[in-house]
């Protein structure tokens, strides 16, 4: 008999359940002894009963918040309530402290719900994993599973590893983690994540990610801390509710003083509570920031979220964000006597050491023509190209400015070599042997199906204008934008004239968002208001390092993330108001008479509940209309 009640009492959030129905109960049983009876002094009674049952726990946390220094609304209710006691106004005392608890409780059982896109995320991970032991399939925990062991995944099963495919095939819904709706073809050698669902086929999957180590787990953790984290205008709605709070004290103090009015006096200290005030804020980011991990949009904390609700500039990366990042080698032009299978496979040696996108065409070309040797030594140049050793022969491959650089010269054969691959919008690739130009590679790059799509998308977000900053060729550049309508290039960067340019705009007034890949983006991600990754998924630096993360490689989540911080924004807005125009009203209340301690909390809390529920239209709000999503295939399987 004892041990439940005790397990309650010391279970916070349930024993504040049992104080709020106590303390209702007995209000509905002193109202009946009253009005039903005529029976006063049950009435009293009971009503002592039921502000003593709710009220404890209250003064109890004013007592706590006091302790660190922190003037809390616990502190005003109690005051309240106890002076209510004091003068004799038993039901107002009992009605605002048991007013106050069952708001706190529809509050918590709210703030719960609106969490809970997390849930979602949480409840992706499945709990039991079929893993080939002895040969044989056995059923363990999830988290049970060992490094590299090999997990059986049958069709409409959820992979509860992050992992590569060694055997099977399977369309893959990866929505818990890209909110990508249309599955993924994985085969042999594709990557897999933990919480993502293999809808048929059977895929037997090498664990490389295992418990808390998968990036299922690291977005759920990332969210939650990026919900816990403050957002400057909280922090300054709090810094404001610690000098509000003891003010309305005074306040109160001073109006006894000059009215002699103590009823007054304690109805303000209720009806000034800034309780809706300080919820207003964390109440929007924490639905903005649940909204946008449904969607696969980590936005990395309330900061960030307002930082990208003030974007009106977008600058982007081209190689791999507006393009798929995957070249093809279009032509080769030998010059100088070598021929062109020479060409391709010293110029493929030198690329084999770096992991430019540039290089890969070329060293699958050259292997699909032989064996290629790698390069004894190679030097990359960041913006320029490479310099590698092979077989004693010295092999350069970059752009114009490397050439510059090694102090190599063009003749006028090589001048029209570049300038007609170049005039087809290609991307040279210039190389020379031992110091003396031995040809050029024309290479050419994809947009992205989605890209055209997603500027006009930011367009219409109000997204104003839009540069692409590319260390590309000004030719190449500008084909690829017009392909995708933006009109701004900056072509030929640098990774420092990248961080420039970000700067430059921002001194024009601009709040930058950048979105990149590469290692020549890092300085430019840096300085942007708001730095975004694509395609993070697969990449848990990403994770950690970019303001939003964008899990699918999509670029259509970009305005979708803006969207979402847009409408936070406006979120956050409405609610300071709401409660603003409560407090005043109340307040206005109070001095014309028609407002008293009772109907006071009642309006406020009301007022709360009312903030929250506007917090959590942002979770309803229907996805946008995705041009061309019902025409979209299967996105190809990820190598
Ligand atoms: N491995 C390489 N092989 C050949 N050329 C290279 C290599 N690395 C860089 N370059 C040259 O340097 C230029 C700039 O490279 P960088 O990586 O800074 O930008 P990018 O990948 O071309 O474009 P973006 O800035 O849009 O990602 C390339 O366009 C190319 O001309
Ligand atoms: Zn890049």
């Amino acid at each position: 008999m004892f041990t439940p009640i005790l397990t309650i009492l010391r279970h916070p959030a349930s024993r504040r359940k049992w104080l709020t129905i106590i303390s209702g109960a007995l209000i509905v049983f002193g109202l009946t002894a009253l009005y039903g009876f005529g029976l006063r002094g049950l009435w009293a009674a009971s009503m002592l009963a039921a502000a003593f049952v709710a009220g404890s726990d209250i003064a109890w946390r004013a007592f706590h918040a006091l302790r660190i220094r922190h003037f809390s609304i616990e502190l005003l209710v109690t005051v309240a309530a106890v002076g209510a006691l004091f003068i004799g106004e038993y039901w107002e005392s009992a009605a605002v402290t048991f007013l106050f608890m069952f708001g706190a409780w529809l509050e918590a059982r709210t703030m719960r719900q609106t969490r809970g896109a997390l849930a979602d995320l949480l409840k992706a991970a499945p709990e039991v994993a079929t893993v080939i032991r002895d040969g044989e399939p056995v059923e363990v925990p999830a988290a049970s599973v060992l490094l590299d062991e090999i997990v059986l995944v049958r069709a409409g099963g959820r992979i509860p590893v992050d992992g590569e495919v060694t055997e099977g095939s399977a369309a893959v819904s990866e929505a818990a983690i890209t909110g990508e709706p249309i599955p993924a073809e994985k085969s042999a050698g594709s990557h897999v994540h933990a919480g993502t669902i293999a809808e048929n086929g059977v895929l037997r999957i090498r664990a490389t990610g295992i418990g808390a180590d998968t990036t299922l787990a690291r977005i759920i953790r990332r969210v939650e801390e990026a919900q816990e984290e403050r957002a400057p205008s909280q922090r300054m709605i709090e810094r404001f509710a610690q000098w509000y709070t003891p003010g309305i004290m005074v306040l109160a103090i001073g109006a006894w003083a000059v009215t002699g009015n103590l009823p007054l006096a304690l109805t303000l200290l209720v009806v000034a509570c800034p309780g809706a005030l300080v919820i207003s804020t964390p109440v929007s980011i924490v639905a903005g920031i649940g909204r946008a991990a449904r969607s696969g949009i980590l936005i990395k904390g309330g900061q960030h979220l307002e930082h990208a609700g003030r974007i009106n500039m977008l600058a982007l990366d081209k190689t791999g964000t507006l393009t798929e990042g995957k070249p093809s080698l279009t032509e080769i032009v030998p010059l100088g006597g070598i021929d062109r299978a020479e060409l391709l496979h010293w110029t493929a040696i030198a690329e084999s050491g770096s992991d430019h996108p540039l290089g890969r065409p070329i060293i699958e070309a050259a292997r699909a023509e032989g064996a290629l040797p790698a390069a004894d030594k190679v030097e990359e140049l960041a913006g320029m190209g490479l310099v590698a050793e092979h077989d004693g022969r010295q092999i350069a491959a970059g752009n114009r400015r490397l050439f510059d650089h090694l102090g190599i010269s063009f003749d006028a054969p090589a001048e029209a070599a570049l300038a007609g691959v170049m005039g087809r919008g290609r991307t040279p690739v210039i190389v020379a042997l031992d110091g003396k130009l031995a040809g050029i590679l024309g290479l050419s790059d994809q947009p992205r199906a989605m890209a055209a799509a997603a500027m006009a998308e930011l367009r219409r977000t109000g997204i104003n204008r839009i540069a692409m900053l590319t260390g590309d060729q000004p030719q190449p550049a500008q084909a690829i934008a017009a392909e995708i309508g933006i009109d701004e290039v900056h072509a030929a960067l640098m990774p420092e004239d990248k961080l420039a340019l970000i700067r430059q705009f921002q001194a024009e007034g601009h709040h930058v968002a950048m979105i990149g890949d590469g290692i020549n983006d890092a300085p430019a991600l840096a300085a942007a208001d708001t730095s975004i990754a694509m395609g993070a998924a697969g990449t848990d630096v990403a994770i950690e390092t970019a303001d939003i993360a964008l899990m699918a490689d999509d670029l259509l989540k970009l305005p979708e993330a803006i969207a979402i911080s847009r409408a936070t924004l406006r979120n956050m807005r409405q609610n300071l108001v709401i409660a603003l125009l409560t407090v005043v009203g109340l307040l206005a209340g109070v001095f014309s008479g028609d407002v008293h301690m009772a109907s006071g909390m009642l309006i406020h809390q009301l007022s709360v509940l009312i903030v929250i529920a506007n917090a959590m239209r942002l979770m309803r709000r229907p996805r946008r209309d995705r041009p061309g999503s019902q025409s979209r295939p299967l996105r190809p399987v990820e190598a």
